[in-house]
């Protein structure tokens, strides 16, 4: 180590002291041999060191398998390994950094008679021995070695080189840590110094007889070297430093079994002293190994409270475990071996110890003081005076444009909040109201429900969400519906025992949904030929929906189809039955939007439900058939070319129509025709010639969108169609019909129309 001046030291500061450097614990263990007494007990031994570093038990059945059988540490020593070479091999390097500065320690831990004396003698022998040699290999350096050593007796410290036997306090220093107060200090002259003061230590210490051990420690030695030294050639002078470190050898007492000491008296209440005081290094180390989280319990005795910066603090600090190898020991030796796996997981953080002279001090301090002045006596610039107020102006204006913002957002949520109370109001008006119509208007329900189907599943969605969250949604039973024009496709609950949709309002108040209708097949032994479409605005309202066939017997069936259509384009939804009850469901639709409905039909209704409203419109639409006698029950045929069992059915809708419909519902007085008058299509003159008149107007009223033919002039909307009579003059003027019409079909190359016989 060379001169350590001004410049070196500020290299020293920089270097060294950020980067304070922090290594693991080294942990040593010895495996003494057995020795004579326990070779003379017979005592067997079931511990190996497979190599330098792992020990093994052997003898694992016999103690069970709950413990490991393998523990590896820094090194392991064992046999007649000489304790130079635990030293050489182990400790010397941490020892040894005490003359660089950095503080270290070496600790011997282990049951009583495991050879912790005979290991620290030696190691503390060794260590000053070549500190000595380092001295004397750096004359450049003035080297001053202080020798100190204490005993922990009975949780009472004890100056080992005093015959005084007054105990010692430990006091607190700001700079220097826990320091031992009045210790006796001996300047450490030469290696015969050292051999005295170390036999004085000796004579000193604690000692006494123990089944275990003839010459047993009774207590906690501590011998601590302290280092001090400066380069030659600033002593003296203002910028001198020095560099301060200290180095401990600690012998513990060694823990005992009561039992196994068989220790009576003095004996027994030194041994117990000694193992609550293990126990509570014990506990620091392990505490100390999971982090320094926590309260470390270092004041739980004179022994961690002394030691505290060695275990983890600022030193270097390398444990020998030493260990008994008889199997009357295995327990005692297991716990130190887990004591020893613990302390290797506790990191210190090590830096180099400069110190400063007084003169050297007061310079370096002097020159911070008149920094520290100047930065007062020069005002801060005017500037940065402004720069405040102008950034505090700008922080008052945020403010208050956040707090208009607040203002106004506030607003806002109050006036949604008020309209959401009117919209509850109002669905609960309309229930209300709705309830009232029921009773006062029930032979217009069925028109009604016809609306409901519309309505419901449309612009009824809004109302819906409120509805619901006004009377709480059941889920038992229940059939859903969406809204398939919704993006977010909210749903709601409809009840189908009370054939009541919630979503209802005021059917004779509401307006008419547009680019909605409800198409319906329907076939049976009364029907009639009704409804129609009607030529006015019908091109812009009209949807056509596809018919839906059903093979089946030649005898007349019920047969319903419920289609719903959503906008131009849109596809159409049908669903089957069969005498009655279900046989099954069964969807037609466009590929605009035929997964939408798809997903509607799947995810939404019920057959029940579904049953329930079609029920509903048949009688409905049976309502609006009765004005018609013509349409007598048993004259229901409709021709067709190539089959003779089966049927076919459609029904096209307007939007103008279902108005009338609705209208009529609640003024049944529809005169014959009014509601089937149209136009027919171009080209039907031509392909159709000597019709009867009636026919005609019934014809397109009841199976054919007309408004598209019209408007198109062309098949290309149609898609299949119904023709029904009752009049069997009428029989061949409707085969010359449909024939005309696959004609133009077939011109356009498009689907020829099938026409079944009901
Ligand atoms: N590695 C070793 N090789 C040979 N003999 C040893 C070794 N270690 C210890 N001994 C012997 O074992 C006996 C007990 O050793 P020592 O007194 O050092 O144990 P201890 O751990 O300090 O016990 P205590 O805690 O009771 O003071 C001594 O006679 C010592 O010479």
């Amino acid at each position: 180590m060379g001169a350590v001046g001004a410049e070196e030291l500020m290299k020293m500061e920089k270097m060294q002291a950020p980067s304070a450097r922090e290594e693991k614990i080294l942990v040593l263990v010895r495996l003494r041999p057995l020795s004579e007494k326990e070779i003379t007990a017979d005592e067997a031994t079931d511990w190996e060191c497979i190599n330098d570093t792992t020990i093994l038990y052997r003898n694992t059945l016999r103690e069970g398998s709950t413990f490991p059988s393998a523990y590896t540490f820094d090194r392991v020593f064992w046999g007649d390994c000489s304790t130079t070479q635990v030293y050489e091999d182990g400790a010397k390097e941490i020892a040894l950094s005490v003359v660089s500065g950095i503080n270290s320690s070496i600790f011997a831990y282990g049951q009583t008679s495991s050879g912790k004396t005979y290991t620290m003698t030696g190691i503390t022998e060794c260590t000053v021995a070549d500190i000595f040699d380092y001295i004397h290999r750096h004359e450049e350096r003035a080297f001053v070695l202080k020798f100190s050593a204490m005993e922990i007796y009975n949780e009472a410290i004890r100056d080992l080189l005093s015959t005084d036997n007054t105990p010692l306090r430990l006091l607190d220093d700001p700079e220097k840590g826990v320091v031992v107060e009045k210790v006796t200090e001996e300047i450490l002259k030469d290696w015969n110094h050292l051999k005295e003061l170390l036999s004085i230590c000796e004579a000193q210490r604690r000692i006494g007889e123990t089944l275990l051990n003839e010459k047993s420690s009774r207590s906690h030695q501590i011998i601590r070297l302290m280092i001090e030294s400066s380069a030659r050639e600033f002593l003296g002078k203002e910028n001198s430093t020095t560099l301060s470190a200290s180095v401990n050898f600690v012998d513990l007492a060694g823990s005992e079994r009561a039992s196994q000491a068989l220790s009576t008296g003095a004996r027994l209440k030194e041994g117990c002293h000694i193992n609550r005081s293990l126990l509570t290094l014990s506990t620091v180390i392990r505490k100390l190994s999971k982090g320094r989280n926590g309260h470390i319990n270092y004041r739980d005795s004179k022994l961690t409270r002394m030691l505290q910066p060695c275990l983890g603090g600022n030193a270097r600090t390398a444990i020998i475990c030493t260990l008994s190898p008889a199997r009357s020991h295995v327990e005692q030796t297991r716990n130190t071996l887990l004591f020893a796996c613990c302390a290797k997981e506790v990191t210190t953080k090590a830096q180099v110890n400069v110190v400063m002279s007084d003169k050297a001090l007061v310079k370096h301090l002097q020159k911070e003081l008149a920094r520290l002045e100047s930065e007062l006596r020069s005002p801060a610039p005017a500037s940065s005076t402004c720069d405040y107020v102008a950034l505090l102006r700008k922080k008052d204006l945020q403010i208050q444009k956040m707090e208009r913002e607040i203002r106004e957002l506030t607003k806002q949520r109050d006036l949604a909040q008020s309209r959401v109370e009117d919209l509850l109001r109002m669905v609960g008006c309309d229930q209300d109201s709705r309830q009232e119509t029921g009773r006062n208007h029930n032979s217009h329900k069925q028109v009604s429900d016809i609306w409901e189907d519309e309505y419901s599943e449309s612009e009824a969605s809004g109302v819906a969400d409120l509805h619901r969250m006004k009377n709480g949604v059941k889920k038992s039973n229940t059939t859903r519906f969406y809204d398939t024009e919704s993006e977010n496709n909210s749903e709601y609950l409809y009840h189908p025992e009370n054939n009541e949709d919630p979503t209802l309002s005021d059917c004779t108040s509401s307006p008419l949904p547009i680019g909605k209708k409800v198409v319906r097949s329907y076939s049976g032994k009364s029907l009639e030929e009704n409804a129609g479409a009607t030529t006015e605005d019908s091109d812009e309202y009209c949807r056509e929906v596809q018919c839906i066939e059903m093979e089946g017997s030649s005898r007349f069936k019920n047969f319903e189809s419920h289609a719903l259509s959503n906008g131009e384009n849109e596809g159409t939804l049908a669903l089957t039955y069969e005498d009655g009850d279900v046989t099954g469901q069964e969807m037609i639709s466009t590929p605009v939007n035929g997964d939408r409905e798809e997903r509607r039909i799947q995810n939404g209704f019920t057959y029940g439900a579904l049953e329930q409203r079609l029920n509903n419109v048949q009688k409905t639409i049976e309502s609006l058939v009765s004005p018609y006698p013509d349409a007598g029950e048993s004259s229901l045929r409709s021709l067709a070319e190539d089959m003779s069992s089966s049927r076919s059915l459609s029904l096209a809708r307007s939007r103008s129509c279902r108005a009338k419909l609705m209208a009529g519902s609640s003024s049944p007085s529809l005169e014959k025709g009014e509601q089937i008058e149209s136009t027919p299509p171009n080209g039907f003159e031509k392909n159709f010639p000597g019709r009867p008149e009636g026919f005609q107007k019934k014809l397109f009223s009841y199976g054919t969108n007309t408004s598209s033919l019209s408007r198109n002039d062309s098949l290309s909307s149609l898609e299949s169609a119904s023709i029904k009579t009752s009049a069997d003059e009428d029989i061949t003027s409707i085969q010359t019909f449909v024939a005309g019409l696959n004609k133009m079909a077939k011109n356009q190359d498009y689907k020829l129309i099938t026409l079944k016989r009901m």
